[in-house]
């Protein structure tokens, strides 16, 4: 009998939910797939069953049922290129990350994973000087030294014709810069035989987590409350991952006390002792929160602008026309190749530009939709009203494949970013998102990009016949990160000098 009447309040409590989700909710009035609207079964089938493929579904929602829509009971997405810029800005209030989001990849102190608008404000404070263009303009000559040693690698295999691995030699460069930035260190990653792949394959298998983390954010809130030998125990294929936070820790710790004082000969500013020097409030400069911001900077700050490097190099050395374009260009604006240009010459170069451009349109390391929340703010998109604090998200990949704005959207074309028809579309690369939360590395982000790829093509060129696009180019997966197919050995290839 007490069974059965539990049993009926349970079903009385379900279908009342499902009511209010349908008809009360202050989401009613947006459209969507009916069972998106009362369950998250909807989502978390395309991304916790069928592994990362939501991302991929939302072209075909938005198609049937507007720019406006919903795609769980408490989130909305958007699809409207023209209204980017009315979400993110510095003008709509408090900017808030729901939880979700910011705790992709786990619970930690970073500028990247605050939850809250004002906390965010002071931690982004902090980082904001190391990264703009002055700042990343100072750091060039120590950006070169990574980049120049790459380019002995790329000499030695062009003449034993080894098969080397794209995924892992620019992965390598990219993380040799932060690692100088962030800590004073001499690049060393890209004299390792195999460009430190195990590092790489670590921050896949950790990012395969984090759409559960997406979903069921107390999970990784519980396992990481737990102590490290309990972790170890209960998720061997975390240990990596907590063997590199505690060295990071360990690196942030000897700087702190004087062991490390490798910052007082390098050229550059260092984040890491300057951060501990900062003006930050004491909370903000335990042990903890150092070691996540500094986790977050090497992790944020190596694998996208690589994703963006060997994505663009594959699009280059599969395309002749657009190879010897990009060479005819560089050819003249570096004569000696053992002295490098500045940045300044770089980023004049208008078909060297527009290769960078479209390579960041067509990567998009970021495949996730980005969220926010604001509180202070109700917005309106074609006649549809988005309450004040209302989990919404627009996703980059959607803009960057907009047949409109970008006629073959997968096909590679520097050329459309050439001329003031070109400069027009400037405003839809939004592969940094906009406003109080954009990338804080872009400056560096985008400098890595032009340096490699002028430093690589003025010189060497690849056989890149063995690559599939498909299955080693395209993101098929979307696990914040884009990932390819799961059979992907990543991008094979040979090298030979340019002739
Ligand atoms: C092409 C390469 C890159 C792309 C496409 C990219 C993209 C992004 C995007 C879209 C965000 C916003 C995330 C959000 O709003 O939730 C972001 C944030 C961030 N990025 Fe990048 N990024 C790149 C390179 C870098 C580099 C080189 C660094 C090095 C420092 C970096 C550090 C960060 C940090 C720390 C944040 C968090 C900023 C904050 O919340 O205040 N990124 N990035």
């Amino acid at each position: 009998m007490e069974i059965a009447l539990l049993l009926s309040l349970g079903l009385f409590f379900v279908i009342s939910l499902l009511i209010y989700r349908l008809y009360f909710h202050p989401l009613s009035h947006i459209p969507g797939p009916p069972l998106a609207k009362i369950t998250y079964l909807y989502e978390w089938y395309y991304d916790l069953y069928k592994g990362g493929q939501f991302t991929f579904k939302l072209p075909d929602l938005h198609r049937k049922y507007g720019p406006v829509i919903r795609i769980n009971p408490n989130e909305i997405h958007i699809d409207d290129p023209y209204f980017f810029d009315q979400v993110f800005n510095q003008t709509n209030g408090r900017a808030e990350k729901p939880i979700g989001t910011a705790e992709a990849f786990g619970p930690y102190s970073s500028s990247l994973a605050t939850q809250h608008h004002d906390l965010h404000r002071v931690r982004r404070s902090a980082l904001n000087p190391f990264f703009s263009k002055k700042s990343v303009n100072d750091l060039v000559p120590v950006m070169w030294k990574p980049i120049y040693m790459l380019l002995d690698r790329l000499r030695n295999a062009s003449q034993t014709g080894e098969v080397m691995n794209m995924k892992y030699f620019y992965a390598a460069v990219t993380l040799d810069i932060i690692n100088s930035y962030c800590f004073a260190r001499e690049p060393v990653v890209v004299n390792v035989p195999d460009f430190g792949r195990e590092s790489v394959d670590n921050i896949d298998s950790f990012l395969r987590v984090s759409l559960l983390n997406i979903h069921f954010p107390w999970v990784l809130r519980f396992t990481t409350s737990l102590p490290d030998r309990v972790n170890r125990i209960l998720s061997p294929k975390t240990v990596n991952l907590l063997n590199a936070r505690r060295a990071l820790a360990n690196q942030t710790e000897a700087i702190r006390n004087g062991k490390d004082t490798s910052y007082e000969k390098a050229s550059h500013k260092t984040v890491i002792h300057e951060l501990l020097n900062s003006k930050l409030p004491p909370r903000e400069l335990e042990r903890d929160r150092i070691r996540d911001e500094a986790f977050s900077l090497i992790s944020a700050g190596s694998g996208t602008s690589a994703f963006v490097v060997r994505n663009t190099a594959y699009h280059i050395a599969a395309n002749k026309e657009i190879r010897k374009k990009l060479y005819e260009e560089l050819v003249e604006a570096i004569p000696d190749t053992t002295s490098p240009p500045d940045l300044i010459t770089l980023e004049k170069l208008p078909y060297l530009t527009a290769v960078v451009q479209e390579g960041l349109r067509l990567s998009d390391p970021i495949a996730h939709r980005i969220s926010r929340q604001f509180p202070d703010k109700t917005l309106e998109c074609q006649g549809i009203v988005i309450p004040a604090n209302t989990n919404l998200g627009m996703t980059a990949v959607l803009t960057h494949q907009n047949e409109e704005l970008f006629p073959e959207p997968k096909t590679f074309r520097p050329e459309r970013w050439l001329g003031a028809e070109g400069k027009r579309l400037d405003k839809f690369l939004v592969v940094f998102n906009r406003g109080t939360r954009s990338c804080v590395g872009m400056n560096l982000a985008r400098a890595e990009v032009y340096m490699i790829i002028a430093a690589v093509f003025r010189e060497f060129d690849f056989d890149v016949s063995a690559v599939k696009r498909e299955r080693d180019i395209d993101v098929s997966r979307d696990y914040i990160l884009g990932m390819q197919a799961l059979d992907s050995p990543g991008i094979l290839v040979t090298v030979k000098e340019y002739s």
